[in-house]
């Protein structure tokens, strides 16, 4: 791996020879990762590369080539189209805010992921890895662990999301692996890590914005991720932009068949700044109302993150003590839902 010590930590160098490319992503990568359900070991790798030159210089790349059906997809698409809309007086029975693990329904404005915005124009129903109450780790109050709540006349939801999630607890591995092969590590490195993830998801509703927009309200407000990668799915509406390293907000729009991955702050420490967390935001100015499917994921809530062997040397010490991933992740949720609007109908 050809790296160079930055102020900033360790940035890659790809073999280009003397050419200078000037990609500084203007351009974020498509990687096909059909590779990684075959057996040909060197096209493996070569997708470990694609990832890693992804992760290190735009922290953003699209996956194709994977398999989850689209009728998964496209069932959840509709299933949250349905839900949304519900009157505001059925959602809310489901609100998050009385929640014990932080699953059910946002409000519109609820939210405030930026600490100077006011408020994010989106609403949100928000599920994650369904671990029942008698369950020992839920018992003792392990952070993340809960059982899902759901709309009591809405099955097609439940089973559309559910089934969906369950895909991307799959495709989530594959990518570890190609993280792992990123890392020049085992390919199977990260698998005990994620025997039992949190894997946050939600369904979003984002209205469109008319005339002005705003900057301190706008779909989702300026941050990064708090786990170690997202998987997003969103509808044809392009809506998502990227912060490249330049500063400048670059457009990441939908690609037919295509998921987003982009790396998220605990991968940044894993990997002691080697992986980069990019900032991205939202704004649907495009007269329709859009839908997306983020999934965050990331290590067993209990898992100890330390700074990974293939990422610090005598030259590139560890810049980050280690930490237990689920404390890690409740000091993030703790200071978003800080900002939270209290319900009132
Ligand atoms: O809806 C999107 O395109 C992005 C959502 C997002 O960034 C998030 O939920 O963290
Ligand atoms: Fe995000």
């Amino acid at each position: 791996m050809n790296t160079v010590i930055t102020g900033l930590g360790p940035r890659a160098v790809t073999a280009s020879g003397l050419d200078a490319r000037s990609l500084d992503f203007s351009e974020i990568p498509q990687i096909d990762i059909s590779p990684l359900y075959g057996s040909d070991q060197q096209a493996r790798l070569r997708v470990g590369e694609e990832v890693r030159t992804a992760c290190t210089q735009v922290g953003f790349f699209y996956v194709t080539g994977h398999q989850v059906p689209q009728s998964v997809i496209d069932a959840t698409f509709s299933a949250a189209k349905s839900f949304f809309a519900l009157p505001l007086s059925e959602k809310i029975k489901l609100d998050i805010n009385r929640s014990m693990n932080m699953r059910g329904y946002t409000p519109l404005l609820h939210e405030n992921t930026n600490v100077e915005g006011k408020g994010d124009l989106h609403e949100g129903f928000d599920i994650a890895l369904d671990v029942p109450l008698d369950d020992a780790d839920v018992c003792a109050g392990v952070f993340g662990y809960g059982p899902n709540q759901w709309p009591e006349n809405l099955p097609s939801f439940r089973e559309a999301l559910q089934a969906y999630h369950q895909a991307m607890l799959d495709l989530g591995s594959m990518i570890f692996r190609a993280f792992a092969l990123a890392l020049e590590l085992d390919e199977q490195y990260f698998l005990p890590y994620i025997t039992k993830p949190m894997a946050h998801m939600r369904v979003l509703s984002y209205p469109s914005q008319e005339g002005q927009v705003d900057e301190q309200q706008i779909g989702i407000g300026p941050h990064s991720d708090y786990e170690c990668f997202t998987i997003l799915r969103t509808d044809e509406v392009p809506a998502l932009q990227v912060l490249n390293s330049q500063g400048d907000w670059i457009q990441a729009p939908p690609i037919p068949g295509a998921f987003v991955v982009n790396v998220g702050d605990l991968m940044a420490r894993w990997t002691n700044n080697y992986f980069a967390s990019t900032l991205h935001r939202v704004i649907n100015a495009s007269g329709r109302e859009r839908f997306s499917i983020p999934f965050f994921f990331g290590p067993n809530s209990q898992s100890l993150i330390e700074v990974l062997p293939t990422c610090q040397n005598p030259d590139w010490p560890a810049q980050y003590p280690p930490i237990i991933s689920g404390d890690y992740i409740r000091s993030r949720f703790d200071q978003t839902y800080q900002l939270r609007q209290p319900t009132t109908l």
